[in-house]
């Protein structure tokens, strides 16, 4: 059986150096690029790689997949930063270059895929529900994708369910006291050395709390879910938005 061909867009980064470690780990795929920034994209189709794993940062990461969509190559995107407007511009190129796949996962580590599940579950039964997410000091973007993702399948199910906005007396805050506000749901973010990535989701109702808490610990926590998505999103046109729909929790 042929190798999976699959390149590494942010190679020399945090989960891009992981992601190359990976890939060349993998039995069933052969690492065929990998691309730091300056490297030029040239080389990544002169590679043959049949996926691109895109692992840069918001600035690149357009750019980097508009090449690939032109060039029929698939992708895994794990890099944040999605607008509705980034998405729109995707989707059109993916509108014309049929049949190529693109995986976005806010996050790759099952146990942060769990959580956003949970939190889908548990947000129409309390009556307030915030979002905590705690990175290392050099993540370049806040709130997290991760936070952003959650809260806004959190404000889906509470929708859905009819729930009444969390209740929130605060008539006087500093400026950023109440986090961010993702559709209603508060996010807060906190940038501290010794971390890694780590969220809790706090949902709260008369006489109880419940705490719903991931953290990743290492790099690796991400890899498993990086090289499901390579296989996967091969057979997979369009645009795919989350890990969870790969892992059939849906
Ligand atoms: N979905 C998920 O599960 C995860 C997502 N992430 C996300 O992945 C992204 C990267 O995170 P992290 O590794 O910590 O960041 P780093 O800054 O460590 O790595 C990014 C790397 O990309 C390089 N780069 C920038 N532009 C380009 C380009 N055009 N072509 C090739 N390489 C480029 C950077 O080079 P230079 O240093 O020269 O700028 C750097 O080496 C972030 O958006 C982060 O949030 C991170 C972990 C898990
Ligand atoms: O920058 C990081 O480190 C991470 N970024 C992703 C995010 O913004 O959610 C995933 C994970 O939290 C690690």
């Amino acid at each position: 059986m042929s190798k999976l061909r699959v390149a590494v867009l942010g190679a020399k980064g945090r989960i891009g150096s992981e992601a190359v470690r990976a890939v060349e780990a993998a039995e069933d795929m052969e690492l065929v690029a990998a691309l730091g920034r300056g490297d030029g994209l040239e080389a990544l189709a002169e590679s043959g790689a049949q996926v691109a794993v895109e692992l840069t940062t918001p600035a690149s990461v357009m750019d980097n997949l508009d090449y690939c969509l032109r060039h029929g190559i698939h992708a895994v995107v794990g890099t944040t930063g999605w607008t509705d407007e980034r998405l729109a511009r995707l989707n059109a190129w993916l509108d014309a270059s049929p049949g190529t796949g693109v995986l976005i996962a806010p996050n790759f580590s099952i146990g942060a895929v769990l959580t956003m599940k949970f939190a889908q579950i548990a947000a129409p039964y309390f009556e307030s529900v915030e979002v905590v997410e705690l990175h290392h000091p050099n993540k370049v973007d806040a709130p997290s994708g991760t936070a952003t993702r959650t809260a806004q399948l959190i404000a889906q199910a509470r929708q859905k369910a009819g729930s009444a906005p969390a209740p929130d007396a605060t008539a006087t805050a500093l400026d950023g006291a109440r986090g961010a506000n993702v559709d209603g749901v508060p996010v807060h973010a906190v940038r501290l050395r010794g971390l890694l990535a780590h969220q809790e989701v706090l949902l709260g109702a008369e006489g109880e709390t419940l705490t719903v808490r991931h953290d990743s610990l290492h790099h690796s926590s991400f890899m498993p879910g990086i090289l499901l998505g390579a296989r996967r999103v091969v057979t997979t046109p369009g645009l795919t938005f989350g890990l969870e729909h790969f892992l059939d929790l849906n």
